[in-house]
């Protein structure tokens, strides 16, 4: 298993949970931590996932808290031999750490892998039990579908691999349950696995809406992962460049291309896994999905129908364009463009390149909602790490700053939160950033999004008005005066030069 990043929750090696023994970390992941256990009496095996809950903010902590919730009930109800078994969940009483007390333990069935190490392992090769795991994948799917669930995670770091070639879904984290058509989810996921339609869906108090044909689309990006090795069907670099990609394909403008090495039944189950909108892709449902991966898996040779996968693909994307398909980043500003004037700051790494590194300071508890605040703005200056970098150098990640400065005519400004806020011009741009259909800018979900909008506006007037030759300078230099004022300056105010010249630093940090 993974032990890349440090465990976030820290569990010393024999400390017990109910009647098991911690032995050592397995993997953390962005809300949790997973340790290897074993039984005091009979010794048998388990991993044991520790659920944080002691994020920044009592709003935060709200949020997390359901998320947690959602995962021990659905880990404990599921029932399934293709979804990990959970056996008990458990509530950590230990005032003597802290650290610990309260925390939610999931003991679990242990797996050796999961589906991501094995293709990080052999990148470029298709993995030979491929097809088997994507049957164990389909028919685990297909379960909780049947039970009007959503997975709503399905990435390869969700698929477990256990002794004896099992195959288990993992992660509740995100799973939902269908309320008449739809559920609703935490607006996060993995950027390389949600569908295209997902970035326009609307986020209200009960989260972002999904439907099973995500988890059809995800499963589409993962198979063609699965059988080529590990490589993601949109080009790109980055995941945000792969998002984008898929973006355009559903759209309408550019074609589906599956990887020539793909097999026949494989491309023609795949094409219809990633038909552009919910609609065209609804006729697919779990259960079919498993009985076609069924098929494929058992009798590799036999092609049902022949049909060139881009023909599908094309007609799919008329099909999408005919029912007006929603789409995200309609201002068509997205893609290939490059930012005017970009060789003015040369030691900048481009755009495109500005996905959050792994090693940067930035708290892995704000990385999903940087992430999805750039996604949500189609102009490519508007990066994580560039979002990442701003909220350094205004409060140093700190949820609880204050600031007071003079304003005009010396009238003292109050500004607060992660994002330094003030109230008068966060109301302005307010946007829910944790879907709980509240704003507040002391809440680093909220401050973060509505930094996102304003930032979004700010490049688009740059653009208007031909002074993006230094976007994130003036983007800096404007969030700490105003558009109008940097506009009037024709760049960066001497006065704002400092901060904008940290704002870059960390910038070049952050970027992978
Ligand atoms: N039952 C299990 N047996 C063995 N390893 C497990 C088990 N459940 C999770 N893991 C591993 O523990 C690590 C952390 O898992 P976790 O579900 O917390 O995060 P993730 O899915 O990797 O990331 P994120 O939650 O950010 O999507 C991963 O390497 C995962 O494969």
């Amino acid at each position: 298993m993974s032990r890349e990043s440090a465990p976030a929750i820290a569990v010393p090696p024999g400390y017990r949970v109910g009647p098991w023994r911690i032995t050592e970390p397995i993997g953390a992941g962005s809300w949790g931590s997973v340790y290897a256990a074993e039984h005091i009496e009979d010794g048998a095996r388990a991993a044991v996932k520790f659920l944080r809950t002691d994020l920044l903010t009592p709003g935060q902590r709200t949020g997390v808290s359901e998320q947690v919730e959602r995962e021990a009930r659905f880990s404990l109800e599921a029932d399934h031999r293709h979804v990990v078994r959970t056996h008990a969940v458990h509530t950590v009483r230990d005032p003597r750490r802290p650290a610990l007390d309260g925390l939610t333990a999931l003991v679990m069935d242990r797996a050796e892998h999961n589906l991501q190490e094995l293709l990080a392992a052999g990148p470029g090769r298709p993995l030979p039990l491929g097809p088997r795991i994507l049957d164990g994948v389909a028919a685990g799917l297909a379960y909780l579908h049947g039970r009007s669930w959503v997975h709503g995670d399905l990435k390869p770091a969700n698929v477990l691999l256990a002794e004896g070639g099992r195959v288990w879904l993992a992660d509740f984290g995100l799973t939902a349950e269908l309320e008449g058509t739809h559920a609703y989810v935490p607006p996060l996921g993995s950027l390389d696995h949600v569908p295209p339609e997902w970035w326009s869906e609307r986020t209200g108090a009960s989260g972002t809406r999904i439907r099973p044909t995500a988890d059809i689309w995800a499963f589409g990006v993962l198979a063609h992962q699965v059988l080529t090795g590990g490589l993601h069907p949109f080009p790109g670099s980055t995941a945000r460049a792969r998002a984008l990609a898929a973006q355009a394909y559903a759209r309408g403008g550019a074609p589906l291309r599956l990887d020539e090495s793909v097999p026949e039944g494989w491309r023609e189950l795949i094409a219809r896994c990633l038909r552009p909108d919910h609609a065209s892709r609804a006729e697919l449902t779990g259960e079919r999905l498993a009985t076609r991966v069924g098929e494929l898996t058992r009798h590799p040779g036999r092609v049902r129908r022949r049909r060139p996968a881009i023909l599908l693909a094309a007609l799919a994307t008329l099909l999408a364009a005919a029912t007006g398909s929603a789409l995200l980043l309609s201002t068509g500003a997205i893609g290939e463009r490059s930012t005017p004037g970009a060789a003015a700051t040369p030691s900048l790494p481009p755009a495109a390149a500005q996905e959050l590194g792994p090693h940067a300071d930035v708290p892995a508890a704000l990385r999903p909602y940087i992430t999805n605040t750039a996604m949500r703005c189609a102009d490519e200056a508007v990066t994580p790490a560039l979002i990442a970098a701003m909220l350094k150098a205004e409060s140093g990640f700190d949820a609880a700053a204050h600031r007071v400065r003079k304003g005009k005519d010396g009238i003292p400004i109050e500004e607060y939160g992660i994002a330094m806020w003030t109230p008068k011009v966060f109301a302005d741009w307010a946007t829910d950033g944790d879907g709980n259909g509240t704003t507040d800018y002391r809440k680093p979900p909220d401050a973060i999004a509505t930094m996102g909008s304003y930032l979004c506006y700010l490049a688009r007037y740059f653009r208007e008005h031909d002074l993006a030759t230094d976007l994130p300078g003036v983007l800096a230099a404007a969030y700490r005066t105003s558009g109008k004022v940097v506009l009037a300056e024709g760049g960066v105010p001497e006065r704002t030069r400092r901060h904008t010249e940290r704002v870059k630093k960390y910038l070049v940090e952050y970027a992978r």
